[in-house]
Order: C-alpha cells, then sequence, then structure tokens
C-alpha cells in the first residue's frame, strides 16, 4: 500500500511541481528569500536564474527541505517537502548540491550502487543505470576513485547520482558548471528528453544565461526576489532583447530605477506572480508554517497525516540503514592505514598504561652513610635486605650525600651511627635504655618528598628491610619487636596489589569511551561541510537512520578494539578478573556505545572540526579526573563528588572492578548501578545527538 495516498495532494496545486508562495528566508538579520513566488510547472525545465549571492542555492534548499523557511508556503509535488508520507525527500526527488557532496574514497561505482540502494532500486537496475550514466556523462571507468577524477568529471558523478533513479523532479544546482560545451548541450538534449513525456520537471541554476533558453520557463531572481518569471522568449520579446542576457541586464536596471523610486513592495509589478509586501521574520518556523495566514494568491492546506503514515515515517528503514553501514565499511576498506591505527591505538594505550602506572619505581639512588666498619655489623644486613632493583645505594660520607640529596642526586639518605649494632643489641634485650641508646640504635632516614610516590616506596622498602633482618635475626623472637598488628588475609584482591590494578578497568572504560568519542565526533561534520548530510537527507535518508546506521558501523569498530584491549589487559598483563566475562564485555561495549553516542552529539551540534576537536579534548581530562578513574573517587569535595557520580564512567569504573575484583554479579547495586546509568547515558545522547541533527537538517 502506498503512503503517499494517505494524503490527498492540495488543491490548486496540481500541475505545478513546485509552488512557493511568499518564501521568506534570513541567514540572522540577512534576509536572502523575500516574499519570493515561484511556480515551476509539471513537466517542464524552469530555469532559475541570477546574480552569484542572490538566493538561488537558498531558495533550492528550502524546496528540498534541508533548509526551513521563516514564512511562506512551498509544495513540492503536491505537498510541502517532509510531509509525513510524502516522497519528498526521498526517491520521486533526484537533487545536485552546488557542493559536490560525494564520498572521496568512493569509486563511481561505489558512488552509484550508495544512491541505489538508498532510493531501493533492483542490483540489476543499478547496473543499467551506472552503464548508461557512464556513457552518457562521459565518464572514466567506474572503478575510479572519485578524488582521483578532475572538477568538471566529480561534477558530472554528482548529476549522475541524481539522475540515477530517474526521479520525478530534478533539482540541480549549478550542474553545468566546469563542463564543456559539448557535455553542456548533452546535459540540456537529456533534460528536454526526459521532461517531454510531462512527467518530470526540472529546476535548474546556472550561470550561462544563454543556456536556459532551452528551458521551458526561466525565473530571474535578484536580491532575494523573482524579477520576472515566463518562457525565455516571452522574457526577450517584452524587454525588445535579442539575447536572454540582455533581457536579464534589462530587467536588473529596470528593477533599480522601481527600487530606487518605491518601497520594496512595489517590485511586484515586475514580476508575473504577485508578491506580497509583508517583510520576513528572522527565526525559522516549520516549513509547514502551520498558523500562519495563508498567501493572497491560494488558500494552503494544512497537511495532516494520520498516525500510521507520521509511525512510518518514523521508523527506520532497513535498506537507508544497510547502504549507510556498508558506505562507512568501504570508505574503512579503502582507508587501511586509519583502521589499522584504530585497532592498535588501543592496545598501545593500555599496554602503556599497564607498563608505566602503577609499579614501584626502579633504580631510585639513595645514599648510605654507614658508620659500622664490621664485617658483621647489624647495618650492614639490614642494607642487604633492602630491595636493590628498586633501590640503587651509593655508599658515601655524611658530607657527601647531603650535598648529593641537595643536588637533587639521591632520593634519600639512610645513616647508620658507629655504634648501630650494641646499639640496637640492647634496645633489643633491656627493657629500659637510655635516649642515647635510642637514638644510635635506630636507622636515621632523609627523605626527598617531592615525587611522594617514591617517599612511599622508600619508606616501605626500608620498614620491609627491617622486618627482614628481624625474622632473620629473631625468628620465632620477631614479636618483640613487630607492631601488635596482623593484617590477615585480604577478603577481595591480593596483599601485593598495586596501582594498576585499581587503574586498569576505569582505563579500559575510559579508552574504550575517547576511541568511540574521536571516532564519531567528526563524522557528521565533514560530511555536513561537504553537503553530504544534505544530499543524503534529501534522497530521504532519515536523521535516526544516520544516527543508527553510524552507531551500527561504528559499533563493529569498537567491537574489534575491545577484544584487543582484553586480550592485552587479561592475557599478556594478567589482571585478574574474579567474575563473569561476559559481564565484563557488555559493559565495556556499553561504554563504547556512550562514546559514540556523546561523539554523535558533538557531531551533530558542532559545524567545524576545530569546534569539534576542541570539545572532544575539552571533556578529556575533567571527566577522567572526576570520575574516579586515575584516584579514589572519595578524595573528590563533596559539591564536585554528586557530580562525579553522575559522570558516566564513575559508577561504570566502580562496577567494573567489583565485577572483575571482587567477582560480583548484576544482583549487586554497585554492579547494576553501573550498567543502569551507562544505559541511560546512551540513550540520552542518542535523543540528544537525533533531535539536534533533525533541527540542523
Ligand atoms: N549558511 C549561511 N550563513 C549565512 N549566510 C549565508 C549562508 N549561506 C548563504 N548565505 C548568504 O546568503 C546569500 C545567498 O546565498 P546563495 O548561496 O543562496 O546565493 P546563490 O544565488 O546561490 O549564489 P551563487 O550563484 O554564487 O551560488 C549570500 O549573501 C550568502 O552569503
Amino acid at each position: 500500500m502506498k503512503t503517499e495516498v494517505e494524503i490527498p495532494a492540495s488543491p490548486g496545486v496540481e500541475g505545478a511541481a513546485i509552488r512557493c508562495r511568499d518564501v521568506c528566508r534570513s541567514y540572522g538579520k540577512l534576509k536572502v528569500l523575500s516574499n519570493l513566488n515561484l511556480t515551476v510547472p509539471q513537466g517542464q525545465i524552469y530555469g532559475l536564474l541570477g546574480p552569484s549571492g542572490c538566493g538561488k542555492t537558498t531558495l533550492l534548499k528550502c524546496i528540498v527541505g534541508t533548509l526551513k523557511i521563516s514564512r511562506g508556503h512551498i509544495t513540492v509535488l503536491g505537498k510541502p517537502p517532509a510531509c509525513p508520507g510524502h516522497d519528498v525527500p526521498g526517491k520521486m526527488v533526484g537533487y545536485m548540491p552546488q557542493d559536490l557532496a560525494l564520498y572521496n574514497e568512493f569509486t563511481i561505482s561505489d558512488t552509484f550502487w550508495f544512491f541505489g540502494r538508498i532510493h531501493g532500486l533492483s542490483n540489476r537496475e543499478t547496473q543499467e543505470r551506472i552503464k548508461f550514466l557512464i556513457a552518457f556523462l562521459d565518464l572514466p571507468q567506474k572503478s575510479s576513485l572519485v578524488k582521483n577524477l578532475s572538477g568538471g568529471q566529480k561534477r558530472r558523478v554528482s548529476l549522475g547520482a541524481a539522475l540515477l533513479q530517474n526521479p520525478q523532479l530534478l533539482i540541480l544546482d549549478e550542474p553545468t558548471v566546469g563542463v564543456d560545451p559539448v557535455l553542456r548541450a548533452k546535459i540540456w538534449q537529456h533534460l528536454v528528453e526526459i521532461v517531454r513525456d510531462g512527467q518530470v520537471s526540472v529546476i535548474i541554476t546556472t550561470h550561462y544565461i544563454e543556456e536556459a533558453r532551452q528551458a521551458n520557463t526561466v525565473g530571474l531572481m535578484r536580491n532575494g526576489r523573482l524579477l520576472a518569471e515566463a518562457p525565455p522568449e516571452s522574457v526577450m520579446k517584452q524587454h525588445n532583447a535579442m539575447t536572454l542576457e540582455s533581457a536579464f541586464l534589462q530587467l536588473c536596471e529596470d528593477f533599480d530605477q522601481v527600487g530606487s523610486k518605491h518601497s520594496s513592495g512595489s517590485e511586484g509589478a515586475l514580476t508575473e506572480s504577485s508578491q506580497s509586501p509583508e517583510s520576513c521574520r528572522d527565526e525559522s518556523c516549520p516549513i509547514l508554517a502551520n498558523g500562519q495566514s495563508p498567501s493572497p494568491v491560494e488558500e494552503v492546506p494544512k497537511y495532516t497525516a494520520d498516525w500510521k503514515v507520521r509511525a512510518r515515517h518514523v521508523v527506520p528503514k532497513w535498506r537507508h540503514m544497510a547502504a549507510l553501514v556498508i558506505k562507512t565499511v568501504v570508505r574503512m576498506k579503502r582507508m587501511p592505514g586509519s583502521l589499522c591505527f584504530q585497532f592498535l591505538l588501543p592496545v598501545i594505550q593500555i599496554s602503556l598504561m599497564c607498563l608505566c602506572i602503577g609499579g614501584d619505581p626502579r633504580g631510585i639512588h639513595v645514599a648510605v652513610v654507614n658508620n659500622e666498619t664490621s664485617q658483621f655489623a647489624f647495618s650492614r644486613t639490614i642494607l642487604s635486605f633492602l630491595d636493590n632493583s628498586s633501590i640503587h645505594q651509593v655508599n658515601l660520607s655524611h658530607a657527601q650525600a647531603f650535598a648529593g640529596i641537595y643536588n637533587g642526586e639521591f632520593w634519600g639518605v639512610i645513616e647508620f651511627g658507629e655504634n648501630f649494632t650494641s646499639y640496637i643489641s640492647k634496645r633489643i634485650q633491656q627493657p629500659r635504655v637510655s635516649k642515647a641508646i635510642v637514638e644510635g640504635g635506630s636507622i636515621h632516614v632523609w627523605l626527598d618528598l617531592t615525587n611522594r610516590q617514591i617517599g612511599i616506596m622508600l619508606q616501605k622498602k626500608i620498614h620491609d628491610a627491617f622486618e627482614a633482618f628481624v625474622q632473620y635475626k629473631l625468628g620465632s623472637m620477631s614479636y618483640m619487636v613487630a607492631l601488635p598488628i596482623k593484617f590477615e588475609e585480604p577478603i577481595y584482591g591480593s596483599k601485593n596489589t598495586d596501582f594498576t590494578t585499581f587503574v586498569t578497568p576505569g582505563a579500559v572504560l575510559s579508552i574504550t569511551f575517547y576511541l568511540a568519542v574521536g571516532l564519531t565526533a567528526l563524522s557528521f561534520v565533514l560530511e555536513r561541510k561537504e553537503g553530504l548530510l544534505d544530499r543524503c537527507w534529501v534522497a530521504g535518508v532519515s536523521s535516526l537512520e544516520t544516527m543508527l546506521a553510524h552507531l551500527f558501523s561504528q559499533l563493529l569498530v569498537i567491537s574489534v578494539q575491545i577484544l584487543l584491549l582484553l586480550i592485552f589487559t587479561l592475557l599478556i598483563f594478567k589482571i585478574p578478573n574474579e567474575g563473569s566475562l561476559a559481564l565484563v564485555v557488555s559493559l565495556i561495549v556499553l561504554q563504547g556505545v556512550t562514546g559514540i553516542s556523546f561523539g554523535l552529539v558533538i557531531s551533530s551540534a558542532i559545524d567545524d572540526e576545530q569546534s569539534a576537536n576542541q570539545a572532544a579534548l575539552g571533556i578529556f581530562y575533567p571527566n577522567l579526573i572526576l570520575s574516579g578513574v586515575i584516584w579514589p573517587v572519595e578524595c573528590i569535595p563533596y559539591p564536585l563528588r554528586y557530580l562525579s557520580v553522575a559522570l558516566p564512567q564513575t559508577y561504570a569504573s566502580e562496577a567494573l572492578r567489583c565485577i572483575m575484583y571482587r567477582g560480583w554479579g548484576l544482583s549487586r547495586m554497585m554492579v547494576w548501578r553501573g550498567f543502569a546509568v551507562t544505559l541511560g547515558w546512551n540513550t540520552f545522547f542518542l535523543i540528544l545527538a537525533t533531535v539536534i541533527l533533525k533541527l540542523r537538517t
């Protein structure tokens, strides 16, 4: 069942392929279209002419629905563009934008296949059309990459993409720029042929005014208004001109004279259509323009579609999504270097993190001042128990050791008095000893504590060495000099747990999240800039479809990234996992999806690469610090703690630590909370990105 039949065509708009009434459009304070009336008759070629900057492209964008008009009414093939159930945007319209709007990594054939899939052409139809278009547009081999084509060839591929599905309405923005005269003539001849049976209508803008003589009707635009709309011969006759160009010049002069005498309302005399003198508003309002006063020319009906049509309009089409996913896969295939880099990056990051963060410092230079000379002195035994891989001992005199630490050569000085052995023996054996014996029987340590991790390590190693010495000397009597505190086997984790173990789960989530942000943050920015988003939208691809297709294709990439991350984390760096691997994988994948969705928000909201990069980078450090990835959340002061727990990675990192180190499952609040927060952010970001993209296309 066709959806179109459910919405009746507007009465009074039959016979017109495009009808614009009182159309206004501004960019901020700049009024580009001013109460413009235009009618493209069904089955005709309409040449839209006008000087650079007069608003032709803006008008075409309003007609295809990629720009919203500030006021007025537009109907295209009987209904307003983007009206639910209408095939404009969609298969009925072929749009060639002024920008090339082609994927550079595609071949000519890929380009046509892509649009063929979107329009639902069968394989045979697509193949036949490719064959015809390559011959007709005099294109090089279909396997040629778009990026290697000349400017003119690219324009012809772009024109071919608009002609591909034999649309009912062709909207061509300067298709003949950069095309040689022979081919220009051929293109016009083709247009004349396709409109011959009255089924196809064409609106075309061109700088070559004379070529528009082949159009059935020309519209002459200046300063956002239509000066004339009539068959080319009538325009020339009316102004006694031999060429369309001189008729146009004369019209402009008349317009300037009338314009200088009268207010803006009087230009209507110059057009065949009437123009209303109302001024434009700057703000954009929906194309349907419900609630606005109708044009004096005719009543434009409100288009109400029942909920079934609306629902069908919203439900994503598999063929669109498949076309978009295949597009991303083909582009990735054409950039193997970039793909390898994307797969290697997480591995490099996690390897660097596990190798460089959280381990014990090694080769720390410490000055040792040992005033005992005997070979059997206890000081020597204690020093032999010091971990030599971490501490590099340098034997010096007291003065040299202090000069060295002040010069930054050593991280500490360890000094033993000359009677250390006898004094420490007395300390152990006698219940009461003098202060001098306590002093002389102590190991004196001076540390440079500017590096906390090194300082803590030195303190621990010296304690360990002394404990080992006591154990060695006293055996079962060692309790006499030990603290009366006994640390039993830990409930969770191991006694030798290091900082790497703490930081790894959060780091894995952060790496997945930020790589996903990086993959997607620029995707729409570049496509929007190159006009590809608009072109796909006019071909009928909705914002939701674009969003979901990006999500699915990027999921392929992050799945490989996550697999490599897990192999390195669990198998190579042997980070323990006591819990369910399925839960670990699910949480990491969901964080990747959150990253993709957040990247899509950036991409939808921001127009240029620099700002998109800044936004992605700008949140990196605050998020990393506030999410408790590198330091416990418990250290964050209270007002900030509320912000911290609301972030996508705080509860998720905690959940991953609970799964991996405590072996907990979804029945534990700390685990399901991490999943719930992640899912909540996913949904929020995806909806936000879809809404922004919808509002901006
Ligand atoms: N995104 C935009 N933001 C602000 N101003 C814009 C934007 N796009 C176009 N304009 C302005 O609107 C006016 C009309 O531009 P438009 O591209 O519609 O002209 P045109 O008639 O198609 O010109 P050309 O023949 O050179 O392509 C110009 O003054 C242009 O600077």
